[in-house]
């Protein structure tokens, strides 16, 4: 049958090393960069045949995001911008772990399964980021798609979110946007400036913001809206990539995990920073106080910085709409209190990964999804924004409740909500700040986090961990999750909990409590914990001080 024949031959200039065998993971396949060449061509196949079975235009994404520079990786982009339906995740490991003869009748199979009309035109959009094994990788994304006979569009450097942005613009027919880098700065950047009228007048201090770069794509980007941002926004970059190496001691990851400033960005106490990660998908503000203290402000901080706003609008826009905010086990347990109690939002705890956050905020009018680590973003239903749209257009008032509609309509358009996007919520965030006159320091103190710790361990085999309520409670082995009760006990206003990594080959222990000593003590305990019941191998974990 038509392609089969050149597929086979294809394949054969991207070899699958004999016997390697990759997953699916958290967010597509992620491994040393030199092991991804027939991934990246078989990836290319799948996207095809996701293509033709959706009738739709599907994205590639090259990237390792928050990973080594070593690393590289791929995500697939549904229609809508959305990641990769879980269903075909299995159709993408499989196609990855076939031997190079079996590659025909794999293909042939998921055919098969899906039903897939051969015949159907299909049509992939290609992107990467700046890690130097990037280029010929996403070549090998558009041999594969090339040798299934699909056409391809290649995006070049872009970060992940605008590659799902043009998808969705694409299969939308242009109502979400135009699909091009230029027609999402101008969508972005006009809404900025449409919001940021009503701030009042801010001297250029207030306009400053620090951005880390993590030496990657974002800080490229960054750079390229700046120019349409016509100085309400006043950017100073570093770690652009000119010098320092990607994501090392750098990066939203890097800030987030180990609570410290990244290297290569010079800044005065009070300044208003962010940090992006490896593909801009990621973002975290911080500050530096008089004494010399960092203070973060993570995915939990900017969801309730966000979710405020949103309610305060739908309020004052006398809109009946339902707000919720979407977290993981990893929000601060600070965060999900105040976000309860003192703001009244539903909140979901989700597993891990933005797919599971995405699909959550779906099922609200607005759903305010970010993990902890900086990765989020807000859904509108199609109700709620044909409500706002309505009240935004209606001639007759011309009060508070217009008012409050046109900042929200501005909202959606500033908003990527096909995933977690650094660029947007940075305008976003900036804007917010802005139009309520407040400080980083203030936003600060809208709840203290509780004090936490985040740590590896090691174990031979990770799947040995199940867990259950959200990955908030370990179902196997036998005696940990006991272990970890018993731990928590110990100390005040602690919670604890384990999971295996759907990136790294770890398992995560996470803790927090009353004070950092506890934490840390209780981090360790728990580490102590997994790596006797677990499987731990290597050294036993040590106490952090
Ligand atoms: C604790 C943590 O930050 N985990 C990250 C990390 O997943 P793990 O499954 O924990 O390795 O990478 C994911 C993909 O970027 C991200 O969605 C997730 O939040
Ligand atoms: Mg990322």
């Amino acid at each position: 049958m038509a392609h089969f024949k050149e597929v086979s031959e294809q394949s054969g200039l991207h070899p699958k090393p004999v016997g390697l065998v990759l997953q699916y993971g958290t967010a597509g396949f992620r491994t040393n960069a030199s092991q991804l060449d027939h991934i990246m061509f078989r990836m290319g196949l799948l996207a095809t045949l996701r293509s033709k079975k959706t009738k739709a235009t599907i994205g590639v994404m090259v990237t390792a995001s928050h990973n080594p520079e070593e690393d590289n990786g791929v995500k697939l982009i549904d229609p809508m911008g959305e990641m990769l339906t879980s269903s075909w995740e299995g159709y993408a490991t499989q196609l990855a772990n076939t031997e190079q003869e079996e590659l025909i009748p794999a293909l042939k199979d998921i055919i098969e399964k899906e039903a897939i009309n051969m015949s159907q035109e299909a049509n992939v959009f290609v992107g990467k980021d700046t890690r130097s094994s990037s280029a010929s990788l996403s070549k090998a994304v558009l041999d594969g798609v090339k040798a299934l006979g699909g056409n391809s569009k290649d995006y070049g450097l872009v970060t992940t979110p605008q590659l799902h942005y043009m998808v969705c613009c694409q299969n939308t027919q242009g109502k979400y946007g135009e699909a091009t880098v230029e027609g999402y700065y101008n969508k972005l950047s006009q809404a900025f400036s449409q919001l940021a009228k009503n701030a009042s007048n801010r001297t250029d201090d207030q306009k400053h913001l620090s951005v880390d770069g993590a030496n990657g794509i974002g800080a490229i980007k960054v750079r390229e809206i700046e120019s349409h941002l016509k100085r309400n926004l006043q950017l100073s970059i570093f770690n652009d990539g000119s010098r320092g190496k990607l994501n090392h001691q750098c990066g939203a990851d890097f800030v987030k995990v180990q609570q410290k400033l990244p290297t290569g960005i010079e800044i005065n106490p009070g300044d208003r920073c962010c940090s992006f990660d490896g593909d801009a998908d990621r973002i975290v503000y911080y500050y530096t106080d008089s004494q010399g203290d960092f203070h973060l402000l993570d995915g939990d901080k900017i969801a309730t910085l966000i979710s405020t706003f949103l309610k305060e609008l739908l309020n004052e826009a006398c809109l009946d709409l339902k707000i919720a905010v979407v977290q993981t086990a990893y929000a601060n347990g600070s965060s999900t209190y105040y976000l309860e109690n003192t703001m009244n939002v539903i909140v979901k705890c989700t597993k891990t990964g933005v797919k599971h956050l995405h699909h959550a905020a779906q099922e609200f009018d607005v759903g305010v999804y970010f993990e902890a680590n900086g990765h989020g973003t807000v859904l509108f239903s199609r109700e709620a924004e044909e409500k706002i749209q309505q009240l935004a257009s209606d001639t007759n008032i011309i009060d508070e409740r217009k008012k409050a509609a046109l900042l929200l309509q501005n909202t959606i358009n500033i908003i990527n909500q096909t995933v977690g996007d650094a660029i947007s919520d940075m305008l976003l965030i900036e804007a917010i700040l802005a139009i309520k006159g407040m400080t980083v320091q203030q936003w600060d103190t809208i709840y203290s986090d509780l004090p936490n710790r985040q740590l590896k361990v090691k174990v031979s085999d990770r799947r040995v961990i199940e867990t259950t309520d959200a990955e908030r409670r370990a179902v196997t082995p036998a005696g940990l999750q006991d272990a970890i009760d018993g731990l928590v006990k110990k100390y005040r206003q602690a919670r604890s909990f384990v999971r295996p990594s759907g990136t790294e080959d770890v398992v995560r222990v996470y803790a927090e409590a009353e004070t950092q000593e506890s934490a840390d003590a209780l981090a360790h305990e728990v580490s102590l914990a997994v790596y006797s019941l677990a499987g731990g191998v290597g050294d036993e974990p040590k106490p952090l001080n």
